[in-house]
């Protein structure tokens, strides 16, 4: 079963062609790794799933609903690659703000907040205003911010960047502990190889087309090579 379908989706902006038709089914309960270099229209890509932009062409659907339907807002969290936080605010005030959005009850506000800054560390933090935060803190308020309705879908636009090495593994854990246990389904975007080999399935973007699909070890063994840096160059000539 598919938890987001993309049909023939195209977009451009003025005269260039951002996303070329393009069709991807990304699986329910997988975490799936969208990968290419910067400018590919990854972002481009993920703003059309979640709604936030208008395809030019094409169709997409998300757990049974075409794109847009308010009744997915609910379903998906989503971790901008610019952190979108009111900084007047505390880290507690900002969490606060989206769980009342999504109308969680003053317990499950309670639970989820208490959830969400623990996954990424910021609970002896969440009371200092977010204008003090780090660039590092400010990502991982973000990505507590998508977690906070417990959605079905989680979409993170490359989210440990600038975060450290432990952190990172143990949020890495908490993705896989999110799809294994808790069934969602998670599509990421990652310039990261050791992130993209963690991933079930993989896509790689170039100018907006998908060059190559597979599962991780798969598309390493099509193109013969050890990484995906590898496997890129070979599809454009460079290897
Ligand atoms: N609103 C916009 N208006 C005009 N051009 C845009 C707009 N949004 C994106 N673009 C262009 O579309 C192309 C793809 O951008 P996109 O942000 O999707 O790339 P990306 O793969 O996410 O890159 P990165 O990995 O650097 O974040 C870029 O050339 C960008 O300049």
């Amino acid at each position: 079963m598919n938890a987001i379908t993309i049909e023939e989706i195209a977009k451009g902006f003025k005269h260039k062609k951002v996303i070329q038709p393009l069709n991807l089914n990304i699986a329910e309960r997988k975490i799936f790794g969208l990968l290419g270099p910067s400018g590919c229209g990854k972002t481009t890509l993920i703003k059309m799933i979640v709604g936030m932009m208008k395809p030019d062409t094409g169709k997409i659907t998300v757990l049974d609903c075409e794109v847009p339907n308010e009744a997915l807002l609910s379903e998906i969290g989503y971790m901008a690659q610019s952190d979108a936080l009111y900084t007047e605010l505390t880290g507690a005030e900002n969490l606060e703000f989206f769980a009342k959005l999504y109308r969680l009850s003053k317990k499950e506000q309670r639970e989820r907040i208490q959830y969400a800054a623990e996954i990424v560390q910021l609970t002896n933090d969440l009371s200092i205003r977010v204008a003090y935060y780090s660039g590092g803190m400010k990502r991982r308020l973000s990505l507590a911010i998508a977690l906070i309705q417990n959605p079905k879908i989680l979409i993170l636009d490359e989210p440990t960047v600038g975060m450290d090495p432990v952190l990172k593994q143990s949020i890495w854990k908490e993705l896989e502990r999110l799809k294994n246990d808790e069934h969602k389904t998670i599509l990421i975007t990652t310039h990261v190889m050791d992130e993209a080999e963690r991933c079930d399935n993989l896509a790689m973007l170039r100018e907006g087309k998908i060059i190559a699909s597979g599962t991780p070890a798969a598309l390493k063994t099509q193109y013969g090579v050890q990484t995906f840096d590898e496997v890129f160059l070979k599809i454009v000539g460079e290897l």
